[in-house]
């Protein structure tokens, strides 16, 4: 008869086998949403060590907006530290929405919107053009890959820098995208030193509009032209009746403060941009993919991330540490995601919330 410790150890393997077998099966056959994107087994805490993810997660958890100007930055970078990797693998390397383009899939239609920016801002060859608040830089690579011009992005958070330059250098375009950490509302740049620049659902992280509008005044050429695709809440948002969900989508997302669709306008005006065009592109369409995402499969993505931050608490983890195992706290980051997703929705559906509202502006041409 087998020792009770041989028959332990044997069931201890078996238990080890079973486990990682189902935690290959997870992360491989549920891989990223993007080829070359990130697959599940690669969930972290951006540049917050994995141990430390579910502490900076229960002092960060967005219980309300966040208003105090000075402190925006920083909690903002703490956030993309948390969804960065859950985003690139739930979603893709370009962090906006886009509407939905006959018959053209998703990713196509994402990159359709990036090329717009192209014509909007008649980027060239040779030209230096900014993105502000850049992700991981999946927009950057389209624009440059198409245009010819030289790409320097701009975000907040260093974990996303890292991220965005190993993409670079596998697209091959590492020398004509380039990637710096900083704040946009004190830019490390010269002025009059872009050719172009844009930004993709970026400023709405800026506490006050007219500052991150005032630095890219200041970086573009005079007759350059910027573009902005921005969070707005529309003219048929009422605060008495869509409170709620309004500050949902704020808290889910870091934003200090959804605003109103003119408040842009005139924003741009203030700090001197003659104002070309307006536009909310998310207006037509029905069927959007941001529509769609609080309908997406949560439990399935759930279940992985469960499953991958459960497996991490057990003794696999340290068998499977090797491979990398998602730390714990992304589980309730995940979980906070799906009531983003919820909210967005239903902003979405009343029409009272747009991702998608589209501004081009000029510097003025010195006389
Ligand atoms: C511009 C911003 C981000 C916009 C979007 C890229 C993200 C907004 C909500 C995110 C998601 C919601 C649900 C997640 C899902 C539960 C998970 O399993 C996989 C990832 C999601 C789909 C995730 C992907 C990115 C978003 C759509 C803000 C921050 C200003
Ligand atoms: C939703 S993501 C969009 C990323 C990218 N434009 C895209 O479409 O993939 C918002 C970006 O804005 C950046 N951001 C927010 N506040 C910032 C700040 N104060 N300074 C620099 N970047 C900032 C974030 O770090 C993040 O990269």
């Amino acid at each position: 008869m087998d020792s009770p410790l041989a028959v332990f150890s044997s069931a201890g393997a078996g238990a080890l086998l079973v486990a990682g077998t189902l935690y290959c099966l997870f992360a491989f056959l549920l891989g990223p949403v993007e080829k070359n994107s990130n697959p599940a087994v690669n969930l972290s805490g951006g540049s917050i060590a994995a141990g430390n993810v579910r502490d900076k997660y229960e002092f960060r958890r967005p219980k309300e907006t966040v208003r105090v100007t000075d402190k925006v930055p920083d909690f903002v970078d703490t956030f993309y530290n948390l969804v960065t990797d859950i985003y690139e693998w739930g979603w893709g390397q370009s962090f906006h929405f886009s509407p939905p383009v006959p018959g053209k899939s998703d990713g196509e239609a994402s990159k359709l919107h990036e090329l717009m920016i192209v014509d909007l801002i008649g980027a060239r060859p040779g030209d230096r053009i900014l993105d502000v608040g850049c992700g991981i830089g999946g927009p950057m690579r389209t624009i440059a890959a198409h245009s010819g011009a030289n790409v320097v992005g701009i975000t907040i958070n260093d974990y996303q820098v890292n991220r965005a330059r190993t993409h670079n250098k596998k697209a091959g375009l590492d020398k004509q995208c380039d990637v710096v950490q900083g704040n946009f509302l004190a830019m490390p740049f010269p002025s009059n030193s872009f050719d172009g620049a844009y930004s993709i659902e970026a400023t709405c992280h800026a506490p006050k509009l007219e500052e991150v509008y005032a630095e890219i005044f200041r970086v573009l050429k005079p007759g350059a032209l910027y573009t902005s695709y921005d969070w707005i809440t529309t003219e048929k948002y009422r605060p008495e009746e869509d409170a709620e969900i309004i500050q949902g989508i704020e808290r889910g997302n870091a934003l200090p403060g959804l605003r109103s669709y003119s408040d842009i306008t005139a924003a741009a005006r203030e700090v001197g941009f003659e104002v070309v065009r307006v536009r909310d592109l998310a207006r037509e369409p029905t069927t959007a993919r941001w529509l769609e995402v609080g309908r997406m499969t949560y439990w399935r993505n759930h279940v992985v991330i469960t499953v991958l931050a459960a497996l991490g608490n057990h003794i696999v983890v340290s068998v499977l540490a090797a491979v990398g195992v998602a730390p714990k706290g992304t589980v309730d980051v995940h979980e906070m995601l799906c009531k983003t997703a919820e909210y967005l929705t239903k902003g979405g559906e009343k029409g009272i919330f747009s991702p998608m509202h589209m501004i081009l502006c000029r510097k003025p041409a010195e006389k």
